[in-house]
């Protein structure tokens, strides 16, 4: 169980401020909170949204006050070390060493601002807040080296700035390595960092023993890769635009367990994997999955000015039929035994607790699906209980005239009001989008209630961030879930009757129940009548996403005459308004300050469609198609650059691809794992929409002395950490700090064969090493300032050495491990060198005739990539 009760005065800020005010916190400590006027334009204040809260039974009321007045204050700061466990704690060293003591002494308006603080609800000092708002840290100028080190560590990949509350989900999935694991909502792709750590755990280190021969207990690990993360991670989103962001975003991770998909989640496509032994075809299924559904975000007032300018019921509304149709196929798609978190950055009900409620309740109750009791789990995360009872809240309209506010307590009072204001007032319009799935089960014998009090709930006020809903969920056996109303979510109330005398379809992924969207496939299989009724159904539910999508982002509502007060009427079984007096008009109460919310015409709630996406998703409009074509195991180029770097056979040569449609060998060679593989490769001409997978492992090394070389293929930033223990030959080693800091400050070095040369031990050993590429080794040694293990590409030219490690960067390793107080000279001395190797590329090229390559010219390696 959650941890109610506890939450009544953790605010730090403490501070209860009227509506509409702009939201400046009282101090943390005793610093200065410098949360600025960054919107304070506009009112934190809607009626109809405290309204709602206010009356809805979610806190007491002296606790809602403090809740209400944190919703209105501007969000700390926060960020996440993130990466392997030694990066990420090394940077964390640095953080905590070189710029905390800094930023206490800082003083903002002539006081000291507040310290960082370390979230004491996640484990190893790996999150922290602050609460010196973002624009002071990037203008103030005692902040500017903090500012450098915080954009520098964000671009290289070790911090993640992301919301406190955000971070929450992944930690509650009880992912591990070796785990099959889907984020069904993926963009812009925080959570989807987090669960990709998880699947590594501890790899480096199992890889390591592994490669070295030192003994370890299979047992006790994902061993059966000689160390490397056998699971898999599939993020998707369904818009292309923010599938888009999720993949810049997983890039830098290096992942390669892991593949990003482009598809509505709840009509994501089963998944094909090699057929049993008796030849019975197979469909993947996870154990873990995260469903961070698009909602209506009300739980981000404090970051998004549009929650107060906006908020209106219809968005919770609107969303919950896409949210439980989310859910419901990650449930099908999960394995028995398997957890699903389902979250949402909202705090109204009909977006979660109602969502669970029915999702459980249609595939046939808790022995089937049931709501795991996390309450031991990240004791320091302060959190409420689930609600057991709720209102689904309601604001009718009469075109040009006031809006009314209802709060039905049941799906009869709802349907009661409704029959009467049709008789009394026909113009009256009520969301279309109120079914009888979204009230609370409110008389269910013991046996079989739904504890919904495990779903976990994070108020502003608790811990001083957003507001947050997490649930978490494990499938106890195989489900049947009937069809969802077939003619869009006007209808679509979906009941435990109506479950029960549908055509049951058993999804367990096999053979004869699966779903199935690659259209080819489809229709092979639409030969047997039965999957003839599931294809129906995949077409239909696409239809309804569609619909839906359109009309929630449209609610057609009047918002009524400007000085016209709101009203808000609880409708009780009888219809009586209980709570605000008796006549509509002359008795009911506005819920606060008074004035009418307008609301707008069209508009996209937290990460739902807008119809302008939808057209978007239509496969004409999907932007080009990627293409991902393994390369054959006994490919001669691999086996050349195997031999030239002495890769061990047991590194697999079977797992690499390229990226265009011939399967051609032209500029880089991606790594995948064997899962990803053989996912990629049997459902690629099904119709699913791979968008990224693989991580750069090999570049084609454009440079004059090219025919001179044994291997023109170079080691890339990437991908080297992955194979750097399985290689034996060109592998150098830096010991000292100095000749790093030369290699990162400078391209290029001279080092000539027989002359003196500048570059200590590195120089020396590369000295007489034919032309290529190779590895440089920098073990960790704390004396010598290196905090964790590191290894990077090196090049030797025939006259000078060249680390391949972009301007990016070496500005971040500069900053992280020299604290250079100007990194951005690496942008001056790069451009240098590149228009040096230009001129001089083109004074080649006049004399030997034009080279062109795939990539329309040369490239200046280590500057560009
Ligand atoms: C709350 S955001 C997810 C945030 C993400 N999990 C993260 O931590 O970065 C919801 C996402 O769902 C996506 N979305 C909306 N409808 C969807 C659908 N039917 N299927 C899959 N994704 C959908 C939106 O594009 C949006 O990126």
């Amino acid at each position: 169980m959650g941890r109610g009760g506890r939450g009544g005065n953790r605010n730090r800020g403490g501070h209860r401020k009227p509506f509409g005010g702009g939201g400046k916190g009282k101090n943390r400590n005793s610093g200065r909170d410098t949360r600025t006027d960054s919107w304070n334009e506009v009112p934190r204040s809607n009626d109809f949204f405290e309204g709602y809260y206010r009356s809805g039974g979610f806190l007491p009321e002296d606790e809602f006050d403090e809740m209400w007045a944190t919703l209105a204050k501007d969000l700390p700061n926060s960020f996440r070390f993130t990466g392997t466990k030694s990066d990420a704690l090394a940077v964390r060293e640095i953080f905590k060493q070189r710029y905390i003591p800094k930023i206490t002494s800082i003083k903002f308006d002539g006081e000291l601002v507040d310290p960082p603080r370390a979230v004491k609800a996640f484990p190893d000092e790996l999150v922290w807040d602050m609460t010196t708002h973002k624009k002071v840290i990037r203008k103030h100028p005692p902040f500017a080296e903090f500012q450098k080190f915080l954009v520098a560590e964000t671009t290289s990949g070790n911090v993640s700035r992301q919301e406190v509350v955000s971070m929450i989900p992944p930690h509650f999935l009880d992912v591990r390595p070796g785990m099959v694991v889907l984020d069904m909502c993926a963009a812009p792709g925080s959570k989807s960092a987090q669960l990709a750590e998880m699947i590594h755990g501890d790899e480096e280190e199992r890889v390591k023993k592994a490669a070295s021969g030192a003994p370890f207990d299979s047992e006790g690990g994902d061993y059966n890769d000689d160390g490397r993360s056998t699971g898999l991670l599939i993020a998707n989103d369904t818009d292309y635009k923010r599938a888009g962001m999720l993949v810049h975003q997983v890039k830098r991770l290096n992942f390669p367990n892991l593949i990003v998909t482009q598809h509505d989640a709840s009509i994501f496509p089963s998944i094909e994997i090699p057929s049993t032994a008796e030849g019975k075809r197979q469909y993947l299924k996870f154990d873990r999955i995260l469903a961070d559904v698009p909602c209506s975000g009300d739980g981000t007032a404090r970051k998004n000015v549009n929650v107060w300018q906006k908020w209106t019921p219809k968005d919770g509304l609107g969303l919950h039929n896409l949210q439980l149709r989310i859910l419901f196929r990650g449930l099908q798609m999960l394995k028995k035994g398997g957890r699903l978190v389902y979250s949402t950055c909202s705090m109204n009900p009909v977006e979660n607790e109602a969502v669970i409620q029915a999702a459980i309740d249609q595939c046939g109750g808790t022995s089937k699906v049931t709501l795991v009791d996390c309450s031991d789990h990240l004791p320091d995360l302060i959190r409420k209980p689930g609600l057991t009872k709720w209102k689904i809240f309601d604001i009718s309209a009469v075109a040009g005239e006031k809006k009314i506010a209802h709060n039905f307590s049941t799906w009869e009072s709802f349907d009661k009001a409704k029959k009467k204001y049709d008789e009394e007032e026909p113009g009256r319009t009520f969301s279309s989008k109120i079914s009888k799935d979204m009230f609370p089960i409110l008389d269910a014998p013991e046996a079989v209630r739904i504890p919904l009090e495990r779903c976990m709930r994070v108020y502003p006020h608790l811990q001083d961030t957003g507001g947050f809903f997490i649930a978490v969920l494990e499938k106890m056996d195989d489900i049947r879930i009937a069809q969802l109303g077939a003619s869009g979510s006007t209808t679509a109330t979906i009941t435990s009757e109506k479950i029960k005398s549908s055509t049951p379809m058993d999804v367990d992924g096999t053979e004869d129940n699966k779903m199935n969207l690659d259209p080819v496939e489809s229709a092979r299989q639409n030969r047997s009548p039965k999957r003839k009724l599931e294809g129906a159904e995949e077409e239909n539910a696409t239809k309804r996403v569609r619909v839906e999508a359109g009309d929630s982002t449209n609610s057609p509502v009047d918002a009524g005459s400007e000085d016209a007060k709101p009203a808000v009427k609880d409708e009780e079984e009888d219809s009586k308004p209980t709570v605000n007096g008796t006549a509509e008009d002359a008795d009911a109460k506005p819920p606060a300050n008074g004035s009418v919310e307008t609301v707008p015409d069209a508009k996209a709630p937290n990460g739902a469609f807008a119809n302008e996406t939808i057209k978007k998703l239509e496969p004409s409009a999907q932007g080009q198609k990627e293409y991902f074509e393994y390369l054959p195991a006994d490919d001669p180029t691999i086996a050349s650059i195997f031999d030239f770097f002495g890769i061990s056979d047991r590194f697999p040569r079977d797992r690499f691809l390229v990226r265009n449609k011939e399967g051609l060998l032209l500029n880089k060679i991606y790594y995948t794992s064997e899962l990803c593989k053989t996912v990629i490769k049997m459902n690629k001409e099904r119709g699913m929409r791979f968008v990224h997978c693989g991580v750069i492992m090999f570049v084609a090394h454009k440079i004059r002395e090219k025919e001179q070389l044994k291997c023109n293929w170079r080691l890339q930033d990437e991908g080297i950490k992955i194979v750097a223990p399985w290689a034996s030959k060109r592998i150098v080693q830096c010991t000292k700090n100095e000749t790093l800091h030369t290699l990162l400050k400078q391209f290029f070095p001279k080092l000539p064969r027989e002359e003196p040369h500048a570059l200590g031990e590195v120089g020396d050993q590369l000295r007489d090493l034919e032309p290529g590429c190779a590895f440089m080794n920098v073990n960790k040694n704390e004396e010598e300032g290196f905090p964790y293990d590191m290894v990077f590409p090196i090049w030797r030219h025939p006259g000078s050495i060249n680390l391949m490690t972009d301007k990016d960067d070496r500005k971040a390793f500069l900053l992280r491990l020299y604290n250079e107080s100007n990194p951005e000279m690496v942008n001056h001395v790069a451009d240098k060198a590149a228009a040096k190797l230009k001129a001089e590329e083109a004074a080649t090229e006049q004399a030997d005739g034009d080279e062109d390559d795939e990539n329309g010219g040369v490239k200046l390696d280590g500057l560009e990539e």
